[in-house]
């Protein structure tokens, strides 16, 4: 593996840079050689590591102390590298990218040095000084995170304390096998494809110091900022940015595997970046219990979908579902086997929909279940009246006052007939009364059906614990919608019809597991009556009755209240981790339900940002709110600080869009960039004119940039899509479901679609009065769009400005 064609050309760097370089191209030439070496001759052996560890440990034992500490360390990497052994997660370092950081450690007891590479994979030391450790390795990947050049340090390495001081860190870029950036304190060098080497000037990389450099110089008018040797990158999904991870984003990364790490921060500080990371970093410390199938991505839509997935092989996490809320419940509902179709209808009113996603919902639903158990327990005494033996068989339910309810009756059940102290008779009453209570118990069908069409008991909640947040208009409608659904008709349809349908509701072949029998609904042969035959489906005169899509957090919860969990073929469905995306837009009973299926311990990463609210009915306002109201008080909040995506001149823009409610304590920390420009027009016509002037010149410019035109409204979008394909717009795309193609191009859409996203240049296209009140929506809205650019923003107005853009910007404009 040859590093440069040329010889590297260093004669443009200064006497310490030129030292610099030259250190980092003779490391990569020997971990080069190395590898080329190892690829030579042992194709495909596999270093025996066991062997390597128990001749370690020897050497421990009969080592110097001074000696100890990097002994363990290199335990810790050969039985890192042993772990990942085999599962297709063992692959050779890459040649061509081999790592992306560089210490130099002086240990406090030996004053050895040595040179520790970071990495996606483990290179061992094969006595030369040089390793590479795989990233997720955290002992030791933890001191390329969290130190600084100089710095002392100290860490724990299986229970050992290692000390000592590092003598260099640097971050470095090697490309196609060529190092082409070293970014250290002294300096940032950088080399062009023919290895001459410079001082990079100003690196763009903000720090929490405040973004220091120059604004980007555009000429008025001219969208793009970069010539021809820095092209944007082709790719527009979610990069893989593992060497470029900052010491807050790797402290939330390598949180304890247990418990809930919620992750806050403004726009374009790495949310998601870090979720998918602490993904990795979970499936490296422990491949088995977070294995691929055995996690969930939850993100806020489609388009986020395909943004992510990408970024997960690179990751070492390919394989773990990622998807959305709603395809989530809907084919999980399906699965489950309800006896409702799970098929939506749409129209919900407001208030409705608004009704469904409140906490006052998930205080309903445990009402319903306390007084159920009540009632329960009255007909249990009833039954027992004052026979022999009574109180025994109440005490038995009594004791099971912790289980699920239906688990209860059914626990209760068979504890009551294996119990021969207490009497027959009282025995078969009590096993009748307990059948009765154990059916009514798992019918969550009837409950929804109750819950929701019950005039009467929810106006009383509604009034008892949401005093003020339903007027009695949306109270009506709630009240009148929900009672449409009351007039079900229960007539089982034939066996055959049902299967059809429900095929067709699938729109895919087969649904792989069984009829799922909750937990110890199967094993209950014994008392005759085998399994439970489907319940009938509800149907509505003719017609299938479809869910509201917010219905189905409700059954969801429902049968996790009941059942204690969600059972999908006997088996508890859950995940070893779940990452909630834009927690922010669910509602709490969706993050509660979320929260049920995770494992014991509730391994979960929330990321989300209130500045960027899309959904405006679910009752969201805070974190401690969403987190109180879906059960979890007191989760600490570690916010991320810096924007990495946008500009200071986005940023600034984009608060003072936020107004009220931006946070004024949080300091802005952007790099510099172009300034955002404002272009006021009197109509369409002329602004599709300037536009496809600038579009043009960019996609010859820059044909490598994507750059969204983001209007209010669909129908918005769809006449500057006309319009600016008439004027020959090169690589116009109207994007209008979602489904962004994640390459260059100019993409014109709506403002609900970009959520989440990320372009080189965004125009947010009639800012004016009317698409953006100044109301708490628009606020949001716009804020969302302008934070989605990378390098520059334009807003471009044919009409009255709204008045949440500043007013020097637009008078700017004018003169
Ligand atoms: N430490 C970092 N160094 C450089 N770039 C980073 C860093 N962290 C994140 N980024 C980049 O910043 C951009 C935004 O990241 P990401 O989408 O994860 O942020 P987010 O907080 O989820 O954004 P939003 O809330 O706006 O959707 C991405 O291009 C990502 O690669």
């Amino acid at each position: 593996m040859s590093q440069e064609h040329q010889d590297p050309d260093l004669n443009a760097l200064s006497s310490e840079g030129g030292r610099i370089v030259a250190e980092e191209l003779d490391i990569l030439r020997r971990i080069q050689e190395r590898l080329d070496r190892e690829a030579q001759n042992a194709p495909g052996q596999i270093e025996d590591l066991d062997a390597q560890l128990i001749e370690l440990r020897d050497a421990l034992a009969e080592a110097k102390e001074e000696d100890q500490a990097s002994l363990v360390e290199q335990m810790h990497q050969v039985a890192a590298l042993s772990r990942t052994r085999g599962q297709g997660r063992d692959a050779p370092v890459d040649p061509k990218n081999p790592y992306f950081g560089h210490l130099r450690l002086r240990e406090a007891k030996s004053s050895r040095q040595r040179d520790v590479l970071v990495g996606k994979r483990t290179l061992l030391d094969d006595g030369d000084g040089l390793s590479i450790v795989d990233w997720r390795n955290a002992p030791v990947s933890r001191l390329y995170y969290r130190y600084e050049e100089d710095d002392e340090y100290e860490e724990e390495f299986d229970a050992r304390s290692l000390e000592g001081t590092v003598m260099v860190r640097r971050s470095v870029a090697v490309m196609e096998a060529s190092l082409r950036r070293v970014s250290a304190p002294q300096g940032t060098f950088v080399s062009d494809r023919r290895g001459r080497w410079r001082d990079a000037v100003g690196a763009a990389k903000p720090s929490l110091e405040g973004g220091v450099g120059t604004a980007v110089r555009v000429p008025q008018g001219q969208l793009g900022v970069h010539d021809e040797d820095d092209q944007p990158r082709a790719d527009k999904h979610l990069q893989e940015i593992t060497a470029l991870i900052d010491k807050e984003q790797f402290n939330l990364i390598t949180q304890p595997e247990s418990g809930i790490v919620l992750i806050q921060g403004g726009a374009g500080s790495g949310k998601t970046t870090v979720a998918l990371h602490r993904v990795a970093y979970l499936a490296y410390q422990d491949r088995r219990r977070f294995a691929p199938g055995k996690m969930l991505i939850m993100v806020f839509n489609e388009a986020l979908v395909e943004y992510i997935r990408h970024v997960l092989p690179s990751l070492g996490i390919d394989g773990v579902p990622v998807t959305t809320y709603r395809k989530w419940s809907t084919q999980l509902l399906r699965k489950l086997k309800l006896r409702i179709p799970i098929s939506h209808v749409d129209g919900v009113p407001d208030a409705v929909s608004r009704f469904k996603k409140h906490p006052v919902v998930l205080r309903m639903i445990d009402d319903r279940i306390g007084w159920q158990l009540e009632e329960a327990e009255e007909l249990l005494k009833k039954r027992l009246g004052e026979r022999a033996g009574a109180d025994a068989a109440l005490a038995v339910w009594h004791r099971n006052v912790d289980l699920p309810p239906v688990v209860r009756a059914e626990r209760t059940l068979d504890q009551i007939k294996a119990d021969v102290n207490i009497p027959g008779a009282t025995r078969a009453a009590a096993e009748t009364a307990l059948r009765t209570i154990r059916d009514d118990l798992r019918d969550v069908c009837d409950d929804w059906l109750e819950l929701m069409t019950d005039g009467e008991a929810l106006r009383t909640a509604l009034r008892e614990y949401a005093p003020g947040a339903f007027s009695d208009a949306d109270t009506a409608s709630i009240v009148r919608w929900c009672a449409a659904k009351a007039e079900l008709d229960e007539e089982p349809e034939p066996e055959e019809e049902r299967d059809e349908e429900e095929a067709e509701e699938r729109g895919e072949p087969g649904i792989d597991a069984e009829p799922a029998p909750p937990r110890g609904e199967a094993d209950d042969g014994e008392d005759g009556e085998g399994e439970a035959s489907p319940p009938p489906r509800v149907r509505m005169g003719h017609h299938t009755v479809g869910l509201d899509p917010e219905d189905d957090a409700i059954l969801l919860r429902l049968l996790q209240r009941k059942y204690g969990g969600l059972f999908l073929g006997g088996k508890r469905f859950e995940y070893e981790h779940i990452v909630i995306d834009e927690a922010q837009d669910l509602a709490p009973i969706e993050v509660r339900v979320l929260l049920d299926c995770a494992t014991d311990g509730q391994s979960v990463t929330i990321a989300g940002d209130k500045a960027q609210k899309m959904i405006f009915d679910n009752g969201f306002v805070d974190w401690p709110q969403l987190l109180g109201d879906a059960g979890l008080p007191h989760v600490a909040i570690q916010p991320l600080k810096i924007t990495y995506r946008s500009t200071r001149q986005v940023m600034e823009l984009s608060r003072f869009v936020l107004g009220p409610l931006h946070s004024p304590e949080d300091a802005l920390i952007a790099r510099e960039g172009a300034p955002v420009g404002y272009y006021q027009f009197g109509d369409t016509g002329e602004a599709v004119a300037f536009l496809a002037e600038a579009l043009r010149a960019l996609m010859q410019r820059e044909p490598t940039a994507s750059c969204a035109l983001v209007t209010r409204y669909p129908q918005q979008a769809d006449v500057y899509h006309d319009a600016l394909r008439i004027a020959e717009v090169p690589k116009l795309r109207r994007v209008g479901r979602q489904d962004f193609s994640f390459t260059p191009g100019i993409d014109v859409t709506d403002v609900r679609q970009v959520k989440g996203l990320e372009f080189d240049y965004v125009v947010i296209l009639d800012p004016t009065i009317q698409n953006y009140p100044e109301v708490v929506e628009s606020r949001h809205l716009m804020h969302i769009a302008a934070t989605r650019a990378a390098h520059q923003l334009w807003l471009v107005c044919s009409g009255p400005p709204s008045r949440l853009i500043p007013e020097d910007l637009i008078v700017a404009s004018l003169e």
